[in-house]
């Protein structure tokens, strides 16, 4: 059975164009109404297993916020079913459920308390909740006297004191400090390694990617699209970068990728290549080799003036390298008579380690580079092979020359580190 299982759930709220409105229908015991209907959520239906990682990105207002309240038990739909097995904890609005009055501690020993946990076990886990939100003194201080990092750390830490069964989390790890987010990331990759099934709303494509094995669309109150992260984010990409909200987006199975293709066509990639240099087609190339990615283009519109341009991303949808047109400052001043063909080579020297490789290619108006005119993800896969034996670990090859020498080694400026201490101890906690 699945741990959460929601079931074509609809939400609605009202609202009064004026308050006479509102007291219109107040006097007549509503039968007069006067309300407008909004309907957040049309239809969303959900299953999730457990340990699974779910990212959800959408426009503002599409109902992200009013679905993750659902799952945690805050919010109820209008119709449809909730069913979910398993205790969820939340990070919602910051500061929700905490009382500014009261100082960390006695915030922190409520949200133990609300755990229903034996009193014995609550003062450890609120030094616990101490020791990670790393408020230290401020730990005794009122929460209104919190800078909103502060407050987010607290949040953070005393939500995730215990493992839940489900962490809903909404945009908060957006709050705080880079150093601290690292530190929650690390700590949500514990709990799903654990069995958490996470929901995570944010408009970060990057968190998703990191922490998510599936993500949906939510437009208007509806899925549009549930999948694999990269698929997913590229799809919503192509729909932020759209002129026209009609304008369509194709995304279509080629090779085992799934290839996601927008823009309003007036100008047209109409063949991608990759060539050795010898100007041979390859898709198997070694660390360090050139390869030529061509792109021919049809122009539709004579009008506009093209940027062109490549990005490599790996196998898990990070981006490796991309340029264009524009950033090369090739200009493409040609004029071109509709139905014109041109190409544009970019020659990469491929210092990449071994592994498989896509292609996005694009070409944007310059003028507007919102402006999508073709933009293909994971146009094309190449595999890099090794060169020979690999004398490095990791994900590029970087130039590197390595010295040995009798000595000490000292250089001037430099302080030696005490035999036992470790360089940036107080940011080490075992176990975190
Ligand atoms: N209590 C409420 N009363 C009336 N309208 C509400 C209420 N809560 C949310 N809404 C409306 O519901 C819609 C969806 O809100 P929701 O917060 O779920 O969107 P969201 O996708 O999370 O947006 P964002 O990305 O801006 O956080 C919005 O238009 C919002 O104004």
């Amino acid at each position: 059975m699945p741990l959460i299982s929601i079931r074509n759930i609809t939400k609605k709220y009202h609202t009064f164009a004026s308050d006479w409105d509102r007291f219109v229908e107040a006097i007549t015991n509503g039968r007069i109404r006067r309300r407008h209907e909004h309907w957040i959520l049309k239809g969303v239906s959900l299953e999730a297993e457990p340990g699974e990682s779910i990212g959800i990105i959408g426009y503002n207002g599409a109902g992200k916020s009013t679905l993750l309240k659902i799952v945690l038990g805050v919010s109820t739909p209008d119709s449809g079913t909730v069913a979910i097995d398993g205790r969820v904890a939340g990070l919602l609005e910051l500061g929700v459920g905490f009382h500014p009055e009261f100082t960390g501690r006695e915030n922190a020993t409520i949200s133990c308390q609300l755990l229903g946990l034996d009193p014995a076990e609550i003062p450890p886990l609120v030094e616990e909740i101490k020791r990670f939100s790393e408020l230290e003194d401020y730990f005794d201080e009122p929460m209104r006297t919190y800078s909103t990092g502060m407050q987010m750390r607290l949040a953070f830490s005393a939500s995730t004191a215990v493992r839940p069964e489900i962490l809903v989390v909404d945009e908060a790890l957006a709050v705080g400090d880079a150093y601290f987010q690292h530190k929650s990331m690390a700590r949500i990759r514990r709990f799903r390694e654990a069995g958490t099934t996470l929901f995570l709303v944010s408009h970060d494509p990057t968190a998703i990617k990191n922490l998510c094995d599936r993500a949906l669309i939510l437009e208007e109150g509806v899925v549009i699209r549930d999948g694999r992260p990269d698929e997913v984010l590229d799809y919503y990409q192509a729909m932020v970068n759209r002129r026209k909200k009609d304008e369509e987006i194709r995304q279509f199975s080629n090779d085992g990728v799934v290839v996601t293709r927008s823009g309003d066509a007036r100008m047209e990639i109409s063949a991608i290549q990759i060539l050795d240099m010898d100007g041979k087609p390859g898709r198997v190339f070694k660390t360090g080799e050139t390869a030529r990615i061509r792109q021919t283009i049809t122009c539709n519109d004579p009008g506009v003036r093209p940027n062109v341009g490549i990005m490599i991303r790996d196998r898990l949808g990070n981006h490796i390298y991309g340029t264009n047109t524009h950033l090369k400052k090739v200009a493409i001043d040609d004029r071109f008579e509709v139905g014109t063909r041109f190409h544009v080579d970019f020659d990469v020297e491929l210092r990449l380690g071994a592994g498989s490789y896509n292609v996005s290619v694009a070409v944007v108006d310059d003028a507007l580079h919102s402006s999508h005119l073709d933009w293909i993800d994971q146009a094309v896969v190449f595999q890099v092979m090794p060169d020979g034996v690999p004398d490095y670990a990791g994900l590029t090859p970087l130039p590197a020359r390595l010295s040995y020498g009798r000595g000490p080694g000292i250089e001037t400026g430099t302080e030696p580190v005490a035999a036992g201490e470790q360089l940036g101890a107080d940011r080490v906690e075992a176990g975190d």
